[in-house]
């Protein structure tokens, strides 16, 4: 009867006047499934009311172009609420920060600025890989975790800021974890709803006061030497929010990045075909494969393109279930009218599976990616894993740079033997990339010289 009723211009609204009951309680359990059965069912532009609010999604080519284009929407309002409950930055800070951080950020971490992480973060990577020891069997996500976090954070932080060594490592990563998996959650609701998560936020807010006096005691002077942290507090307005938005960096940097990295390894592995390929270019580059301490230059990374292809097809698969901007005028998306006020949604996801885009959209293809010009550093048509126009994620470059890093001296290291099946991604959340839904056990060994020519052989058809 609802959808009847409704004015003809105005998407079709699912949910009921009862938020949290049928339609909202479907969205808010998996959201990501819903979102594709809404758009089956209602066409490309729907809006699901829930949680009190109107969040209207687009789905297709037309609404892409607004959803980046427009001057009727608005990110920063999109944003603010989310940043308030997630690290309690109040709203006045928040926009008056926000433009210069993110310039910041972009012009630190652009492509022409890669080569100044790349050599501490290669030296990271093998200081923490080294700690795995020679071989072994574990969870390939638990895995990617304790080498790229403590990796990452010394390159991005400065080495001895944030804990990251094993003895001092443990705590910390349980209230990372606790706040990285309930984020979401706690972004969109007071905090009270989510005890568990609060106190893990105190905690890490408080070791934040502790990490920021260190970086502002160790700042040095000459621009080429400080850590993005320290750029952070630089420029950074009101200088008591410090721990805040080193927090806030800490949280960007890492969760999404991570879980990409452990799909690119897991696809990788799981396609023997194009693992050969890639330990082919690793050979033909590097030489064979188990010479230690591989010393790898982002100049290096241009050599092996195949790898970058594989770091952006597992983004493509991967990537954040939706992206939000606020309506601040009514705005016209097909034959829809979006009233102020709406939260306007594009779901990366989704669109990567458009086969008119991306032929065969579920299979891991990392060919591809030849067609995109990404010497100009283009992506390819409808890839928006890390949005668009004027606010796409500033550390993006760094963010395929370090997967790449991180797979190529992983796979020079290893050999490995999967021992469950590639597992599925989680539908439970709707910010960032996915999670895997179960483990994937695999064990490892730092490869024998004189066996990995064989090796190639076990793979072949
Ligand atoms: C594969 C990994 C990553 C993906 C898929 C990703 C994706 C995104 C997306 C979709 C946005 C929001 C854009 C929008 O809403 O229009 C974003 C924002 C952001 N990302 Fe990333 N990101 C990744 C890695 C990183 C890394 C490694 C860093 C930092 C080192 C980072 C820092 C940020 C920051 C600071 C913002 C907020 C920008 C703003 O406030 O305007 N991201 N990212």
């Amino acid at each position: 009867l609802l959808l009847q009723l409704r004015n003809p211009s105005s998407p079709p609204c699912i949910g009921s006047w009862i938020p949290w009951f049928g339609a909202a309680f479907q969205f808010g359990k998996a959201p990501l499934e819903f979102i594709e059965q809404a758009r089956n069912k209602h066409g490309p532009v729907f809006t699901i009311f829930a949680l009190g609010k109107r969040f209207t999604f687009v789905t297709e080519e037309e609404g892409t172009e607004a959803f980046f284009k427009s001057e009727d929407l608005n990110f920063e309002q999109a944003v603010q609420q989310a940043v308030k409950n997630a690290v309690s930055v109040p709203a006045e800070a928040f926009y008056q920060n926000h433009g210069i951080l993110y310039s910041m950020m972009k012009g630190k971490m652009s492509p022409s600025n890669l080569h100044m992480f790349s050599g501490t973060l290669c030296k990271e990577l093998h200081e923490h890989m080294a700690l795995l020891g020679t071989e072994g069997t574990g969870d390939l996500n638990d895995l990617v975790r304790h080498v790229m976090y403590p990796a990452v954070v010394n390159t991005l932080f400065g080495k001895g800021i944030c804990p990251t060594s094993p003895s001092e490592i443990k705590e910390f990563e349980e209230h990372f974890q606790k706040y990285d998996e309930d984020f979401e959650y706690a972004s969109q609701m007071p905090e009270c709803f989510l005890r568990n998560w609060s106190k893990s936020k105190k905690w890490l807010l408080k070791l934040f006061e502790k990490v920021v006096l260190d970086a502002e005691r160790t700042n040095p002077s000459e621009t080429a030497s400080k850590t993005l942290l320290q750029h952070l507090l630089d420029s950074l307005q009101g200088k008591h929010l410090a721990p805040n938005y080193g927090l806030l960096m800490l949280w960007a940097a890492q969760a999404n990045a991570v879980p990409v990295a452990f799909w690119t390894l897991a696809f990788i592995l799981a396609n023997p075909a194009i693992y050969t390929k890639v330990m082919e270019d690793l050979a033909s580059v590097f030489g064979k494969a188990g010479k230690d301490k591989l010393e790898v230059s982002e100049e290096d990374l241009k050599k092996i393109p195949f790898i970058k292809w594989c770091t952006l097809e597992a983004i493509r698969l991967r990537s954040p279930g939706a992206i939000t901007k606020k309506v601040i005028n009514p705005i016209k998306i097909k034959n829809f009218t979006i009233p102020a006020g709406d939260m306007l949604m594009l779901s990366p996801y989704w669109l990567h599976r458009n086969p008119k885009y991306f032929p065969d959209p579920e299979i891991f293809k990392p060919d591809r990616w030849k067609e995109a010009n990404l010497e100009k550093n283009a992506f390819l048509d409808s890839f928006v894993a890390f949005g668009g126009g004027k606010h796409q994620c500033p550390g993006r470059w760094f963010a395929i740079m370090e997967i790449q890093l991180f797979v190529v001296l992983f796979l020079y290291k290893y050999e490995f033997v999967l021992l469950d099946a590639v597992p599925k991604e989680s539908p439970l959340h709707l910010v960032g990339t996915q999670q895997p839904m179960a483990p994937l056990q695999l064990s490892l060994s730092e490869v024998d010289v004189k066996w990995k020519d064989y090796s190639f052989l076990f793979w072949l058809p």
